[in-house]
């Protein structure tokens, strides 16, 4: 696996004649757990989709896994990115385990035909029991809470491995109950799974793993600032981001955020 999983280099992302990223450079390396944080329409999600192989930039060079996005078949570099979106595009009811294996084939829904080995099954039980929805097996995709979503769809990208994982606000529509099991998780995950890299996006600093190493602040579709995390999430610096007096605090490991 290579030592830089992400590398953008002076990209612009122009869409009908909008500049949604403008200027971005930023180096994601193996291990290293990167949050993305910054206020509504920022470009947050738009910088996801370019990590996860979704678009193509207009201008600059971004490097996934090695592989230049322009040169290589995307839907092969997709398939070594654990991309979890709220908005996944599921419409049948498929319960917790139908989910967790269609990572197996990348796909969304399962493949016609197709029929897991008994060491998929085996890894999709693993990380069912690991996600914590193993008790709720019985639940279908259009009846399951936002948090029964969230984890399952976080096992479904863990079916193969991928070196790098995509979370956009993973915490949405979560109660705080569910929001704590899952942060706890993702801390768990990663020491499991020390050499995979994850970048997250999230508006509220109390969604932040304690595990989260990097930031990046971006504003108008520019990174303001990017770094080791406690350089990063300064009172100046957030202030500054979200044009609003914020003061932030940092305790037992954990982020908190309140008008300055
Ligand atoms: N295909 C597109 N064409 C034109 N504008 C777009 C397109 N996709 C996104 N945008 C705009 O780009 C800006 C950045 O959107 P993006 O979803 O990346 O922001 P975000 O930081 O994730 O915001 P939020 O916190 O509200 O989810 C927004 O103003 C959005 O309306």
């Amino acid at each position: 696996m290579p030592d830089v999983v992400l590398d953008v280099d002076a990209v612009d992302l122009v869409r009908e004649q909008r500049t949604l990223l403008d200027d971005v450079s930023l180096t994601v390396r193996r291990g290293e757990h990167w949050a993305l944080i910054g206020p509504n329409g920022a470009g947050k999600s738009t910088l996801l989709s370019l990590f996860g192989a979704v678009t193509h930039p207009t201008r600059g060079t971004v490097h996934v896994l090695g592989r230049q996005l322009g040169r290589v078949d995307m839907r092969d570099l997709r398939r070594d990115i654990g991309f979890v979106n709220p908005r996944h595009p599921l419409r049948s009811d498929l319960s917790v385990e139908e989910i967790v294996l269609t990572g197996a084939t990348g796909t969304i829904e399962p493949l016609p035909r197709w029929a897991p080995t008994d060491d998929e099954r085996h890894r999709a039980q693993q990380l069912m029991k690991m996600l914590g929805v193993d008790v709720v097996t019985s639940a279908h995709w259009l009846t399951m809470s936002q948090g029964e979503r969230g984890r399952t769809l976080i096992a479904r990208v863990l079916m193969h491995d991928p070196p790098l994982l995509l979370l956009d606000e993973p915490s949405t529509g979560l109660d705080v109950a569910a929001r704590e099991q899952l942060l706890t998780t993702l801390d768990g995950l990663r020491e499991t799974l020390p050499d995979t890299s994850t970048v997250m996006v999230t508006h509220h600093f109390e969604e932040l793993p304690r595990t989260t190493t990097h930031a990046a602040l971006i504003r108008g579709g520019r990174i303001m600032a990017s770094g080791p995390v406690d350089e990063v999430l300064t009172t100046p610096q957030v202030s500054e981001c979200f044009d609003h007096p914020i003061r932030v605090e940092r305790t037992n490991g954990r982020w908190a955020a309140t008008a300055g």
